[in-house]
């Protein structure tokens, strides 16, 4: 099977597992990987738990759609993020509930200026770090796209105001893990809520990332 062969049947995989975890409802969420020519994108309005390999949106290097359906109106979003991160290989994004629902408190409720999750367990700190809130703007905007950049250029993973996370990843298989470990966070960190609650220490978040690199 060719590369591109693979990155669609993978694609798919990946939508039908993040289905089965109830982590996309209706048509929400997108996914892309960066291959030699271009990208290959999810089909707007798709329900990612019934993807089809041969109907997946090919972009060329120029972002021109040249194969399958017309792709995700995120799609500047996943090329800024490819353009600001050129080692990443993928990109998923979701409206998976918890996460969701830190992304639509009051900034003065989140962590801090700096992520919105505090770091309440090692996997959080290895597979996703901090998580800035990137201001709102309506779906598919290119102003959206636009400001993207800055929080993404030194973050696998940011979250969208009023709308959810985008995790980028050296591969599909390592997006899909950081943001599952996003997810799982953001419930955690509201299950905790009004509990007197630990975060790891300073110490505790280097160690982490000085043992696990990302
Ligand atoms: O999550 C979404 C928009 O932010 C879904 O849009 P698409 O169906 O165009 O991919
Ligand atoms: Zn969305």
């Amino acid at each position: 099977m060719s590369t591109e062969a693979k990155s669609r049947e993978a694609i798919c995989a990946l939508g039908a597992k993040l289905a089965a975890r109830g982590l996309c409802p209706g048509t929400s969420g997108n996914i892309s990987v960066r291959i030699d020519e271009g990208w290959l994108m999810t089909p707007t309005n798709s329900s990612l738990g019934e993807l089809d390999p041969a109907q997946l949106s090919k972009l060329d290097a120029g972002g021109k759609h040249v194969g399958g359906d017309p792709p995700t109106k995120e799609a500047l979003l996943h090329r800024s993020v490819y353009d600001v991160r050129p080692k990443d290989g993928a990109i998923v994004h979701l409206h998976s509930t918890h996460a969701v629902a830190i992304s639509c408190l009051d900034p003065s409720c989140h962590h801090n200026t700096e992520s919105t999750l505090p770091p309440i367990t090692p996997y959080f700190v290895m597979r996703v770090g901090k998580l800035p809130l990137v201001p709102y703007f309506k779906p598919g905007d290119p102003k959206l796209a636009d400001a993207i950049r800055e929080y993404a250029k030194g973050h696998r993973a940011v979250l969208l105001a009023n709308h959810g996370p985008v995790v980028a990843g050296t591969s599909l298989s390592a997006a899909s893990a950081s943001i599952e470990e996003l997810e799982e966070t953001a419930k955690l960190h509201l299950l905790l809520q009004g509990l007197k609650t630990r975060t790891l220490s300073d110490f505790q978040v280097r160690e982490i990332e000085e043992a696990f690199p990302s």
